[in-house]
């Protein structure tokens, strides 16, 4: 039996703002700080050790795992940055305030772009001074694989080849690993190990900071997962996550 932990980062600035974020490098507030430290005590305390880190090239999670392993003493850890983890990006959403845009539009149009699998925003334009063309950490790749907007199922065609070619193999080879990413890339990898159905995967929510951890049979194939923490407040997080495309 294999055993993963995957982890959301913590509450970044435009979390707190309401914002839909995407490819956009936040940072963490001091709450999302807070989880980040907490949830490698959680991992200390219930004797987690690691042999390897994946995560995106988005500061919002890359400082939560420094801030997970610093707590465990496990700085010294091999991290592996992939754009591939990063979050679905959200095109020309990305910037605006989820509650205004649904009073705008309505809830169930913005529970279409939060959560259906297939039907992306409308993509950024070219020339749009969002696009991630002129970004340095994305420089090696083909302009093609650079995305204007995502829907979930674009993601999922991402993260998989991500999980097949690199993380599976490690795995495979007995490394114990640690994925730090973001909502909806870790909706995007939930959904294919899970099996979850397309109408099905609208209701995953993953809260902030709280680590999941997944036991894989030998084929990999979930066994069953469950976060460290406290139940309650986990499910208080998630809920908060789904309210937060509602207009107040
Ligand atoms: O804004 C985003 O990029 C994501 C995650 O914070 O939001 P949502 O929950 O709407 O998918």
């Amino acid at each position: 039996m294999y055993k993963i932990v995957f982890m959301r980062h913590g509450e970044s600035t435009w979390n707190l703002e309401n914002r839909f974020t995407g490819w956009t490098d936040v940072d963490l507030t001091e709450k999302g700080v807070a989880e980040a430290k907490a949830a490698g005590k959680v991992l200390k305390d219930e004797g987690y050790t690691f042999d390897l880190a994946y995560t995106s090239v988005l500061k919002r999670a890359i400082r939560t795992l420094w801030l997970t392993l610093d707590e465990m003493d496990m700085m010294y850890l091999p991290i592996k940055h992939d754009w591939r983890l990063n979050e679905r990006h959200y095109g020309a959403l990305q910037g605006l305030d989820k509650a205004e845009t649904a009073a705008k539009y309505g809830d169930a149009q913005v529970l279409v772009w939060r959560r259906s699998y297939d039907t992306p925003p409308e993509p950024l334009a070219e020339d749009d001074e969002r696009t991630s063309y002129n970004d340095p950490r994305y420089a090696g790749l083909p302009k093609s694989s650079i995305p204007l907007t995502e829907c979930l199922k674009d993601t999922v065609a991402r993260v998989m080849p991500a999980w097949d070619e690199e993380i599976a193999p490690a795995i495979r080879a007995g490394k114990k690993i640690i994925i730090s990413a973001h909502g909806n890339s870790l909706r995007a990898l939930i959904k294919m190990l899970d099996g979850i159905s397309d109408s099905d995967i609208v209701g995953l929510n993953i809260p902030n900071g709280q680590p999941l951890v997944y036991e894989l049979d030998a084929d990999l194939k979930p066994i069953r997962h469950y976060y460290l923490g406290d139940p309650a407040a986990i499910a208080a997080a998630q809920a908060a996550v789904a309210n937060q495309g509602k207009a107040k």
